[in-house]
């Protein structure tokens, strides 16, 4: 996952609009940040790995000027942890085209390989994002050649709807396009978020925006206009108007994660609330909880993601909910910290169990999910360090046993804890008393509560049911080996290379 926005306004305040809604999609991804704005003649750049406040500084509000512009936070999740494939990315023709992208490309090796030797491109990076731009880019110098320069509008369509015919997977696009404006388009499943708001001004003029998470349109006083469709396109001229495109029939199936963990609790994604979501999560939850007969002195929730989820099966079971881990809140998302080291160290770092809520007591910790497995280990033992007699464990969500293609670190099934194990085995690899997950169909139950339309969610990381299609195992191994390292060397790789002493392709 990644947080994307788009703000076309009538003031040239865009940098620091985009700049406050990138705050507020922060949660979606920490290694990367990038701005581009558009003056009308000019595009203005600044992008570097970092956090939105350390990548730019006052001196880029003089430079990045103009009315529109585009922004992106990044959790990599194919290609390179390297800076050059910080987004938006950008190729120069047709017109100028700098893009952002939420999500995974699955069929990235026969994209890659078609645009190097049907269209003669050049590739600079391994990023799958890369790829989508440049097969958009073809996309649309084909609609051009057959249909002319003089309807624009025409050709960003033509060339969005060819492009969804070719590219397979997860995306959530927004794009800023010399001369034109603002495209976005979200893939013909919905796997991942996108919305679009509206804001008027005294002369009833609209400025627009675009971004994964409505939570980002608050802070620039725009108000949700709706989730963009499956398959649609949505372009804002220079001008200000707003033209929607069906480019292709779409079926939402959006990712059932984002609910668990991934968007801010205060989010509403496709008109389901994420917070009731958690709430609702809770409520079954509860019942197993009731089911297993622990004697459980008090609930406990793993900070910050499972609060909602620990408050209602207090609620429902009647046990009383106390805070017994305090969270260091100036370190960052565990699991989305690259290599897995990393992760490890940083879980000690970041929560610490208050030994008053342990000594002697029997506890429920309850958490969003469990992956890799190394945050609830850590805090089993502190607690058990603390003093806990016995330490049990619930997750919000079902083991996770699948890889994850559509933009999640969840790259490779042997690194997940629940790979190969029962539930008994878990319970023993994680140390625990007992160990309770959340039903798969309890936890849709819960999603689609909030949107009785939705007929499906994408559940593969539970399931292993991948809705864009069959994933081949080629592919799931190019994830694991890429140069994300991931958790193979536990650590960022040195610019330049990757975790087995291959260059990486930068700034080719
Ligand atoms: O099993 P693991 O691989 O350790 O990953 C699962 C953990 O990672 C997430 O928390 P995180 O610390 O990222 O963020 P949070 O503070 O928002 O809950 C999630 O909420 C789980 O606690
Ligand atoms: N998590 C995401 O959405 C990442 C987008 C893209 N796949 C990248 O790795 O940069
Ligand atoms: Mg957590």
């Amino acid at each position: 996952m990644c947080g994307i926005l788009g703000i076309a306004s009538r003031t040239d305040e865009v940098f620091a609009e985009i700049y406050d809604g990138l705050l507020m999609l922060q949660h979606r991804g920490q290694d990367a940040s990038g701005i581009v704005t558009y003056t009308g003649e000019n595009f203005r750049e600044q992008k570097a790995t970092g956090l939105v406040k350390d990548v730019f500084d006052a001196d880029d509000a003089k430079v990045l000027t103009g009315k529109v512009g585009i922004g992106h936070v990044r959790y990599p999740t194919a290609g390179s942890l390297n800076a050059s494939e910080a987004q938006p990315f950008f190729v120069n023709a047709p017109y100028g085209i700098y893009l952002v992208h939420n999500g995974n490309i699955t069929n990235t090796t026969e994209q890659r390989e078609k645009i190097i030797a049907k269209y003669s491109r050049h590739l600079r990076t391994t990023s799958d994002s890369e790829i989508l731009l440049n097969v958009l880019a073809d996309k649309i110098s084909d609609s051009i050649k057959v249909n002319g320069t003089a309807d624009p509008k025409r050709n960003l369509f033509a060339g969005v709807k060819m492009t969804m015919e070719r590219i397979q997977g997860a995306y959530s696009v927004i794009t800023l396009i010399a001369g034109v404006g603002m495209l976005a388009f979200r893939d013909p499943h919905g796997i991942r978020p996108l919305s679009v708001a509206q804001r008027t001004n005294e002369n009833g003029e609209h400025d627009y925006a675009f971004a994964s998470e409505d939570v980002a349109f608050g802070i620039n006083e725009f108000e949700k206009l709706r989730d963009v469709a499956p398959g649609e396109a949505i372009l804002i001229d220079l001008d200000g108007n707003m033209h929607s495109f069906q480019a292709v029939e779409g079926k939402l199936t959006p990712c059932i994660f984002e609910y668990v963990y991934l968007a801010r609790p205060d989010s509403m994604l496709d008109g389901i609330s994420v917070y009731k979501t958690q709430l609702r999560m809770g409520q079954t939850l509860a019942k197993q909880i009731q089911d297993a007969n622990l004697e459980i002195d008090s609930i406990i929730p793993v900070p910050d993601s499972a609060r909602p989820v620990a408050l209602e099966v207090a609620n429902a079971t009647g046990i009383r909910y106390r805070e017994g881990l305090v969270k260091n809140r100036y370190i960052g998302r565990t699991f989305i910290m690259p290599g897995q080291a990393e992760r490890q160290k940083s879980v000690r770092r970041k929560l610490n169990a208050i030994p008053l809520e342990m000594k002697g007591l029997n506890i429920l910790l309850i958490d969003d999910s469990i992956v890799r497995g190394n945050t609830i280990k850590k805090i089993v033992q502190m607690c058990r360090d603390a003093g806990a007699k016995k330490v049990y464990v619930a997750s919000a969500s079902p083991p996770v046993k699948f890889p994850n293609v559509y933009g999640i670190d969840m790259p490779t099934k042997r690194e997940l804890v629940a790979d190969n194990r029962s539930i008994e085995e878990i319970q023993l690899e994680l140390g625990t008393d007992a160990l309770i997950y959340q039903k798969l169909e309890d936890l849709i139950w819960a999603a689609k509560e909030g949107n009785k339309d939705i007929q499906q969610f994408d559940c593969s990381c539970f399931d292993g049911n991948y809705l864009t299609g069959s994933v081949s195992d080629s592919y799931l191994e190019s994830l694991e080996n890429s140069n994300r390292v991931s958790e193979k060397m536990g650590a960022a790789p040195v610019a330049g290379e990757s975790w087995n002493g291959a260059k990486l392709a930068t700034n080719g």
